[in-house]
């Protein structure tokens, strides 16, 4: 028995995400919960012949506690989209409150799930459910996880339009956090390897940062990325299952994680990152969550630099999703 449960499941990217996962094999019951319209969404992906059953549910006769009770995975891409103009941070207004009190839900129905927030600002989403679940005496820090996997999917495509490959077959690992300056892409270290001049590693790694900016201006008020952001999450949900449900091995996706203060090979990578309690890493997965943060490795001169910039804006991010909770609750 492996239910999902989805919170926001009738947005833009909750749909596509739903659909995805419905067509995952692993699952076996698939919860959709939001404020409006999960009952008609559950109803017609109901009808597609996967095993998995589908649930909907909206706020009214305890609807969240239904919708978590017993969820395996947990995945959270609720609350408002950018429009033009707008930074990632300026959601974090309206947000802010829409996570913690998703987060509230999971810390009493669910606190056993595996959680993945997609929701904006993920810099400061990620610390506001952890102070949530830590409030609640339930956090486990090798279960909750922010999702970057769609500048991970951006670095491998954008990097094949230079290198003529298949996207699907190179990889790029994309550390720091998940907005402009703090999203940092280890060209160094793509794989297969590659050699790009030093104005192609500009370009591509500008591109990289900016690829949300890209999809907002196209949808010009209409929102930001959906259907890549599903791929990208169902992507990385089907990889928590078949670590956690398969058991199988090996499995690294970058992802925004906390780094315990008490653990001595957190404790290294810490020192990297200038003491952050947040970062991403590549994560290695395994039968309870993260197996093993891997450290950054080899990294250029021009990616010691992106690094520089990006972990001052990390810093805020995380205090104010920690200050946020910690003045409020
Ligand atoms: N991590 C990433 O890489 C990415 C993150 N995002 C973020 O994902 C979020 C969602 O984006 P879209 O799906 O395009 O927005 P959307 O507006 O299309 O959908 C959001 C859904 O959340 C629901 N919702 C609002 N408050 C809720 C609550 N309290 N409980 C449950 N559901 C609630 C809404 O009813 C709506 O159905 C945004 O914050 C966006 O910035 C978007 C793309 C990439
Ligand atoms: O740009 C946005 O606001 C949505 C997002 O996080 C992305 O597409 O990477």
């Amino acid at each position: 028995m492996v239910k999902v449960a989805v919170l926001g499941a009738s947005g833009g990217i909750g749909q596509p995400l739903s659909l995805l996962l419905k067509l995952n094999e692993c699952v076996t019951e698939l919860s959709l919960y939001d404020i409006v319209n999960s009952p008609g969404v559950a109803a017609d992906l109901g009808h597609i012949n996967t095993p998995a059953r589908v649930t909907g549910y909206l706020p009214a006769d305890e609807g969240l506690k239904h919708a978590l009770t017993k969820a395996h995975l947990v995945v959270i891409p609720a609350g408002v989209p950018r429009k033009p103009g707008m930074t990632r941070d300026d959601l974090f207004k309206i947000n802010a409150g829409i996570v913690r009190d998703l987060a509230t839900g999971i810390a009493q129905h669910a606190p056993n799930a595996y959680v993945l927030i997609i929701s904006n600002p993920v810099n400061s989403t990620v610390p506001i459910v952890v102070e949530v679940l830590k409030k609640h005496g339930v956090f486990d820090p090798k279960k909750i996880f922010g999702v970057t996997t769609l500048d991970v999917i951006r670095a491998s495509t954008f990097s094949s339009e230079i290198s003529c490959k298949d996207p699907r077959d190179i990889r790029v690992p994309v550390v720091g956090g998940h907005s402009g300056p703090t999203i940092v892409p280890l060209l160094s270290q793509i794989s297969p390897p590659q050699s790009f001049t030093q104005e192609q590693i500009e370009k591509l790694t500008h591109r990289i940062q900016y690829g949300g900016d890209e999809v907002v201006k196209a949808k010009d008020g209409a929102g930001s990325a959906t259907l890549s952001m599903a791929q990208a999450g169902a992507r990385f949900a089907s990889s928590i299952l078949d670590a956690t449900v398969k058991g199988k091995a090996g499995i690294i996706e970058p992802s925004y994680v906390y780094l315990e203060a008490d653990n001595e090979h957190c404790a290294n990578l810490k020192k990297a990152v200038e003491g952050l309690e947040y970062f991403s890493y590549n994560v290695e997965l395994g039968p309870g969550g993260i197996h093993k943060i891997h450290g950054l490795g080899e990294i250029s001169e021009h990616e010691k630099k992106l690094l520089a910039a990006a972990i001052p804006e990390l810093k805020l991010s995380i205090e104010k999703g920690i200050s946020f909770i910690n003045s409020k609750l």
